[in-house]
């Protein structure tokens, strides 16, 4: 029998997910109604890297009770949005495998008050909204990580990352999963409000002036992490720096910050799970951290106007 996968909050990241996995899986996709009915008519429109096509899936606003015994709860939702969803589904979630797929610090332990098998993942490939339930994968930086939450590998996580290879996707399982969300993290702390307030790619966040604001970020964010107790792959600051700009950015030079698209639309950002969060654990720890604070505030700001 096929495994059943659930893609909670289905948006740019989680319809393409689901469309991937609709090839060797059965999957329900709960989305907001202009895309689930364009799913329902015509289906899910796939462009780029991950390939041409058009994928049917199942795909409501709700979740029918058919698939309350699915394997796996997959939340894609904007990480503003993950308490909500996870109110909304408590019932179906309870106890059951439940993944974040999303950005930042955070998500796992909101979840984690939901269910106990919690699954964090890491995901660095971009995906642009080209219209209701069509969407352009543009770029991709690494394999998709996934990992029991906060660390640990068993059967459940093998499995998961088994059918995501099977639909196609380049995917790892780690026992370190900690590790690869505080490095996507980085990643996102150095770039993506920035790239917001200044409306550049992030390629242009080289410039010197950017690059130095982008390496105080991430000094900062370093600390932070080694107070968490997380190893990353970078021993320190300036060999992630390093990395940065001379791999991570050509791969997505070409990107804009989904976060300038958050603040032109009017909606709330996800900058609190992003530098607000290694502000505040910057705080506890007393880490100094002058520049994640500055660029919170600043987004925060930008948000109200
Ligand atoms: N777009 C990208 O290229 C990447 C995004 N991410 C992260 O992945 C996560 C998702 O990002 P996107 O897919 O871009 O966001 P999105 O905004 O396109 O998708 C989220 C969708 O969930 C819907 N939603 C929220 N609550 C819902 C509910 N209760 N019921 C039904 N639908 C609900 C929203 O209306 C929205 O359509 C974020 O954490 C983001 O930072 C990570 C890597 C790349
Ligand atoms: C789209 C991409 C690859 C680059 O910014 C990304 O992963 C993100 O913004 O979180």
């Amino acid at each position: 029998m096929d495994m059943k996968i659930v893609v909670l909050g289905a948006g740019a990241v989680g319809l393409t997910i689901a469309a991937k996995l609709s090839r060797v899986a059965d999957v329900h996709a709960v989305a907001r109604k202009r895309h689930a009915d364009a799913v329902r008519e015509r289906g899910l429109l796939m462009t780029g890297i991950w390939g041409e096509g058009a994928y049917r899936f199942s795909c409501s606003e709700d979740l029918p009770d058919a698939w309350l015994d699915a394997d796996y709860y997959i939340i894609t939702a904007k990480s503003t949005d993950t308490e909500a969803v996870c109110r909304q589904f408590a019932g179906a979630i309870r106890g059951r495998e439940v993944v974040s797929l999303q950005n930042g610090i955070g998500n796992e332990e909101i979840i984690g008050r939901f269910t106990d098998r919690v699954i964090g993942g890491m995901i660095i490939t971009g995906f642009e909204w080209r219209g209701d339930a069509s969407v352009h994968v543009s770029v991709e930086a690494a394999p998709m990580k996934l990992g029991r939450f906060p660390s640990g590998m068993d059967d459940a996580v093998g499995r998961l990352a088994d059918l995501i290879g099977e639909a196609g996707i380049r995917v790892e399982a780690t026992g370190g999963i900690r590790s690869d969300l505080w490095s996507k993290t980085l990643y996102n702390c150095a770039l993506n409000p920035l790239g917001a307030v200044t409306n550049v790619p992030y390629g242009a966040l080289t410039d010197p002036h950017a690059w130095a604001i982008v390496t105080a970020i991430v000094r900062e964010a370093y600390q932070v992490v080694e107070a968490e107790g997380v190893t990353l792959p970078w021993e320190t600051a300036e060999a992630y720096l390093e990395y940065l700009r001379t791999t991570q950015l050509p791969a997505t030079a070409t990107h804009h910050s989904s976060m300038l698209q958050d603040l032109t639309l009017g909606r709330r950002t996800e900058i609190d799970f992003l530098n607000g969060a290694v502000a505040d654990l910057g705080r506890r720890h007393g880490i100094d951290v002058p520049y994640n604070t500055c660029i919170t505030e600043l987004i925060h700001f930008r948000e109200q106007l």
